[in-house]
């Protein structure tokens, strides 16, 4: 039994199949990449393990409990899902980690204190957090979203394209994090050639997902 397991999992669009069947065993501490052409199906099957969205058939378990609309609560909870799109909120950013610490799951994580140490481990100043989020560069939104998954206290997530916007140096510092932390398990698609130098696994869906 995998942390996660997804089993025969098939996933379509208007009669379009996007996944086939596909399985995945995630070990807890692996770090995983994905990647594949552009429209394949990457961020449908971190959507599906999310619960944002409705698959044809198949199994997604979490510590081998089937995952379905009575526990979904129990997966996010658990794990920080990061998307593409950084347009997610208004406010100042300070707003923003508040609201990570206003949700119960996160409460007992004390994870404030760190905020000044993963801030300058991804190279963003502290003033960083009175500024409007809405007014950052899209690499600095990048960056933010990542302190927000990063505060939350999970140990498994789901990275999709989140070193996209950024230069070579933040690129590896990101890829680094995540990936040298043995504890956390981590699934990251992305094009950058930094995630797969240093992927346990590398999972190509241009290969044959559907
Ligand atoms: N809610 C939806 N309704 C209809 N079609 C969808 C929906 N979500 C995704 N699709 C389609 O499913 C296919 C796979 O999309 P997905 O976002 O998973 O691709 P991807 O591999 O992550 O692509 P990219 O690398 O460009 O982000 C695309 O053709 C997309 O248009």
């Amino acid at each position: 039994m995998g942390l996660l397991d997804i089993q025969k999992l098939s996933v379509s669009y208007d009669r379009k199949t996007i996944l086939s069947d596909f399985n995945l065993a995630v070990a807890k501490g692996e770090k995983i990449l994905i990647k594949g052409k552009s429209g394949i199906g990457k961020s449908t099957l971190f959507r599906m393990i999310m619960g944002f969205g409705k698959y044809d058939s198949g199994d997604i378990s979490l510590e081998g409990i089937s995952v379905d609309a009575s526990n979904i609560w129990d997966i996010r909870k658990k794990v920080a899902y990061v998307s593409q799109d950084t347009d997610i909120a208004e406010g100042k950013v300070n707003d923003l980690v508040d609201e990570v610490f206003s949700f119960k799951a996160n409460k007992s994580n004390n994870g404030r204190s760190d905020i000044e140490k993963i801030l300058y481990e991804l190279s963003l100043s502290p003033d960083i957090l009175n500024k409007e989020y809405t007014k950052l560069s899209g690499g600095e939104k990048q960056r933010v979203v990542l302190v927000l998954a990063l505060l939350s206290g999970k140990g498994i997530f789901l990275l999709d394209e989140v070193t996209a916007e950024l230069d070579a140096d933040l690129k590896q510092k990101v890829v680094d994090m995540f990936f040298d932390n043995p504890q956390w398990t981590v699934l990251a698609i992305s094009h950058d050639r930094e995630w797969e130098s240093k992927a346990i696994k590398v999972i190509d869906f241009s290969c044959g997902v559907n």
